[in-house]
């Protein structure tokens, strides 16, 4: 029998700006799936609720403030990986305090929904994106 897969909890966000643009970050080079563009946030460390390991996350990446009350839960991906299974429940948020730079050497970028299937992102991510196109 084949070893189940470690399983990886990560929180992961839509940020969406006034003009209904979404936030995504291009993974560095030198990091596994270097250049593909992703949503900000990252694992859930044990202890920790994946509202707080966002807001926590989006300080380190982005230097922004958020709160568990501006999280709204949008929809979630589960998808598995060759060397893990990645379950990412991704959030909206559409408030926030400060302007998001990057702090981690990420390029940014706003991206419309109808503009995300332009920008290359993670196999897990790849359903989201109509989703997210629908609900906007
Ligand atoms: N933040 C984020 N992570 C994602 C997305 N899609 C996706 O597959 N992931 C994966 O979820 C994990 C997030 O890990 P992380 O952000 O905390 O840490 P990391 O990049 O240093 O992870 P690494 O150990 O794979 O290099 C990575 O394996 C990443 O590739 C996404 O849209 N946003």
């Amino acid at each position: 029998m084949t070893e189940p897969k470690k399983l990886v909890l990560v929180s992961a966000v839509a940020l969406i700006d006034v003009e209904g643009r979404i936030l995504l970050a291009q993974r560095p080079e030198g990091k596994s799936m270097a250049g593909l563009w992703e949503f900000p946030g990252g694992k859930i460390e044990p202890g920790e609720t994946p509202e707080a390991a966002l807001i926590r996350e989006l300080l380190e990446e982005l230097g922004i403030n958020t709160w568990s009350s501006c999280l709204a839960p949008l929809t979630f991906a589960s998808h598995s990986y060759d060397s893990f299974h990645l379950l990412m429940p991704l959030f909206a948020c559409r408030k926030w305090e400060g302007i998001p730079q990057s702090q981690e050497g990420q390029t940014l970028k706003w991206v419309r929904a109808k503009d995300l299937r332009d920008y290359p992102m993670p196999a897990a991510d790849v359903p989201l994106i109509p989703i997210l196109r629908d609900w906007l």
